[in-house]
C-alpha cells in the first residue's frame, strides 16, 4: 500500500452533542471522506463516560471508557477532543500531541487559557492543532483569520459568537418568552454548554473573544483578560425599553486594535449585552445563529453568518479540520502554528469610550431631571435622549449618552445612586453600532 493510501486512525473522545454528529459523518460519508483525503478515514474507537448508554448506529466494539488508552493506540493519528472543560481535556490534548497525533477539538474553555501550551506541544512535536468549531459553531472564522487574512493588518473582529444567549434574547424580544423555559429549550436543542453559567454570564463569549483576539492580533489573549458581562440581568422591561429606541439588545464580543497618538497599539476585548439600533446588520441576526464581522486594513469589512451552535452545524466545522489534518498527514503537510509575536497589551475596560443607556427609577417631582443631568455634564458626558416613561412611583427615567469612557460612567453611575431622588438603577447598558 503507498503511503497516499495508508489508513488514518481517528480517535473521538466524547460522544455528547457534537461527538454524536463527529461519529455520524465519519461512518456515513467514508467514501467521500476517503476522496477527500486521499486514504482512508478510519474511526479507531469513541471514547464515552457511560458504557451503557444505548448509542444507536455505534458498533459497541469502538465505544471504550478509557480514553487514554485509545489516544495511546499506534494506529490513531488524529484525536478529537468533545468532551468539554478543562481536565480531561487538557491531559489527553497533552498527551495525544506528545506523541505526535493531531488534535481536533471544538474546546474554547481550555483554548483560551491554554493554546499557548498546547500550541508548543504541537510545534515540538509537528503535529497539528486545529480548533474551527471553538468559535461560532458551524461558521468558518478561525481559518479565515488565520490563513486568508494572514497578509492583512485586522483592526476589529466583533459580533454575536453565543448562540444559547441570541437564542434567548431573540425569544424574549420577539415573543416576550420567558428566560428561564427558554435556556431550558436551548440546552434540549444542544445549544447550552454542560454548565449554561458559561452561556448566560458570558463566560463562554468571553473565551471565544479571547481566541478572536489572540489570532487576529497575534498576540496572546486569554478569558481573564476580557471584560465580561452576561445577560442573566437584561428584563424584558430592558428589550421593550430598547425597542422604543428602535434599537434590540444582543451579547456583543468585540475585539479592537486601539492605536493611541504616539502609534503604540493595544487590545481591547470585551464582552457585554448592548443595545444596538435595529438596521444595524447584527440585529437581524436571530436564534442561535452567530455571525462575525471582521474589519481589516486591506480586504475592508467581511461578514460571516451562519450557525453557531448545536451538534450537526458544530460537527461540519469539526470534520473540516479532520480533513485537513488527515491530508497533513497523507502529504506531509503542516496546519498553521500560532503567531504571537506582536505581544500587544490589553487596555483596561475603564479607557474604552461607548455610549451608555441608563435607566433609573426616581421621584416624579420637580428638579430631579436637572440634577441627574448634571451628573452627567459634571463628567463631560453629552446626553443624547432624556425620556421618563411612567409616573408617579412607577417613574422610569432613560438616559442615553454620547461616547464616554467606561471610568466616566461608572463615577457618574455612582453619583447617581447616592442621590435621594433616585431610588434605583435598573439597568446600565452599553449602545454600540451607532455612528457616534
Ligand atoms: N454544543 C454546541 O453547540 C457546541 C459545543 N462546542 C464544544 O464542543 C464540546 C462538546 O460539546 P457538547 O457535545 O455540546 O457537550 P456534551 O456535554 O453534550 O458532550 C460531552 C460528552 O462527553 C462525555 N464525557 C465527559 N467526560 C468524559 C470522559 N472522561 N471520557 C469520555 N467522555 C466523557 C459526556 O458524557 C458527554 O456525553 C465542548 O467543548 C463544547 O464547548 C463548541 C461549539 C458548539
Ligand atoms: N454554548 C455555545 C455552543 C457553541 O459554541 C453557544 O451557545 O454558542
Ligand atoms: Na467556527
Amino acid at each position: 500500500m503507498s503511503s497516499a493510501n495508508k489508513p488514518i486512525g481517528v480517535a473521538v473522545l466524547g460522544m455528547g452533542n457534537v461527538g454524536t454528529e463527529v461519529v455520524r459523518i465519519l461512518t456515513e460519508n467514508t467514501d467521500d471522506l476517503r476522496s477527500r483525503v486521499g486514504a482512508p478515514l478510519e474511526l479507531r474507537g469513541v471514547a464515552v463516560r457511560d458504557l451503557s448508554k444505548k448509542r444507536p448506529g455505534v458498533p459497541p466494539e469502538l465505544l471504550t471508557d478509557d480514553a487514554a488508552a485509545l489516544i495511546d493506540r499506534d494506529d490513531v493519528d488524529i484525536v478529537i477532543e468533545l468532551i468539554g472543560g478543562i481536565e480531561p481535556p487538557r491531559s489527553h490534548i497533552r498527551a495525544a500531541l506528545d506523541s505526535g497525533k493531531s488534535v481536533v477539538t471544538a474546546n474554547k474553555a481550555l483554548l483560551a487559557d491554554y493554546t499557548g501550551e498546547l500550541a508548543t506541544a504541537a510545534a515540538d512535536s509537528r503535529a497539528d492543532l486545529y480548533f474551527e468549531a471553538s468559535v461560532a459553531g458551524a461558521i468558518p472564522v478561525i481559518r479565515p483569520l488565520m490563513q486568508s487574512l494572514a497578509g492583512d493588518t485586522v483592526q476589529r473582529v466583533a459580533g454575536i459568537v453565543n448562540g444559547t444567549t441570541n437564542f434567548i434574547l431573540s425569544a424574549m424580544a420577539e415573543t416576550g418568552a420567558d428566560y428561564a423555559e427558554t435556556l431550558a429549550e436551548a440546552g434540549r436543542l444542544g445549544y447550552a454548554e454542560a454548565d449554561p453559567t458559561a452561556d448566560v454570564e458570558g463566560y463562554d463569549a468571553a473565551a471565544k473573544a479571547a481566541i478572536l483576539a489572540s489570532i487576529a492580533f497575534h498576540s496572546r489573549v486569554t478569558a481573564a483578560d476580557v471584560y465580561r458581562q452576561g445577560i442573566s440581568s437584561i428584563t424584558p422591561a430592558d428589550l421593550a425599553s430598547a425597542a422604543k429606541l428602535d434599537c434590540t439588545i444582543k451579547l456583543l464580543s468585540i475585539c479592537e486594535r486601539i492605536v493611541e497618538a504616539d502609534g503604540t497599539e493595544q487590545i481591547s476585548a470585551r464582552v457585554y449585552p448592548a443595545l444596538i439600533p435595529l438596521s444595524h446588520p447584527l440585529a437581524a441576526v436571530n436564534g442561535a445563529f452567530n455571525a462575525v464581522v471582521v474589519e481589516a486594513e486591506n480586504s475592508g469589512r467581511l461578514m460571516f453568518y451562519g450557525q453557531g451552535a448545536g451538534g450537526a452545524p458544530t460537527a461540519s466545522a469539526v470534520m473540516g479540520d479532520v480533513v485537513m489534518a488527515a491530508r497533513n498527514r497523507v502529504y506531509s503537510g503542516r496546519g498553521p502554528l500560532e503567531s504571537t509575536y506582536a505581544s500587544l497589551p490589553v487596555a483596561s475596560i475603564a479607557t474604552v469610550g461607548t455610549r451608555y443607556y441608563v435607566s433609573m427609577k426616581v421621584e416624579d417631582r420637580p428638579g430631579v431631571l436637572a440634577q441627574v443631568a448634571g451628573e452627567f455634564a459634571k463628567r463631560h458626558i453629552g446626553i443624547a435622549v432624556v425620556r421618563q416613561e411612567g409616573a408617579g412611583d412607577q417613574a422610569q427615567l432613560i438616559v442615553v449618552t454620547h461616547l464616554a469612557p467606561d471610568g466616566s460612567l461608572s463615577e457618574t453611575v455612582a453619583a447617581l445612586e447616592d442621590m435621594d431622588a433616585v431610588t434605583k438603577i435598573s439597568s446600565v447598558l452599553r449602545l454600540e453600532g451607532t455612528d457616534e
